[in-house]
């Protein structure tokens, strides 16, 4: 049987060398993982309008410039995603975990050391590159 894809806006938020990653809830798919903010997109919304949307809702910031990074496909085997990451480094607000979830900011070095989901290793190794 063929898997419903999930497509999902990632925001990569980068200001002075430093990236902003929160905590996923136990009870969330991939729960107690780190993440890069972001979330399902819905239908009749655009990749970019569900990013501004989300990273609004999640963390209270205002997108104001951002870049496609990759766009990644991974099968966990419960669910089948297709991450759009995009990097965000212009944009109004200072980001908060207005879920409650926990947050923080890290140096590349920090993100290699932090437990991700699986999908996320390409990220990384994107960012790596990324200029
Ligand atoms: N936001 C986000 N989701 C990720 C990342 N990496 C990754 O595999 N995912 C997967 O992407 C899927 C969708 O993300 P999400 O759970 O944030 O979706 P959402 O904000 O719409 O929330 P919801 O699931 O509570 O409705 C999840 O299955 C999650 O495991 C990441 O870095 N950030
Ligand atoms: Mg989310």
């Amino acid at each position: 049987m063929t898997k419903k894809v999930v497509n999902v806006a990632v925001g990569v938020i980068f200001k002075r060398g430093q990236y902003f990653v929160c905590k996923r809830s136990e009870t969330q798919h991939q729960g107690g993982l780190w993440e890069f903010p972001g979330g399902k997109v819905e239908s009749q919304e655009s990749v970019e309008q569900a990013l501004e949307r989300e990273l609004s809702e999640e963390i209270g910031i205002e997108v104001r410039g951002s870049k496609h990074l990759t766009t990644i496909e991974h099968d966990y085997g419960d669910k089948q995603v297709c991450l759009h990451v995009h990097v965000v480094d212009q944009f109004e607000g200072e980001p908060t975990g207005l879920e409650g979830q926990p947050s923080q900011w890290v140096d590349y070095q920090g993100l290699t050391s932090l437990d991700f989901p699986k999908a996320n290793v390409a990220i990384i190794e994107a960012l790596a590159t990324f200029s």
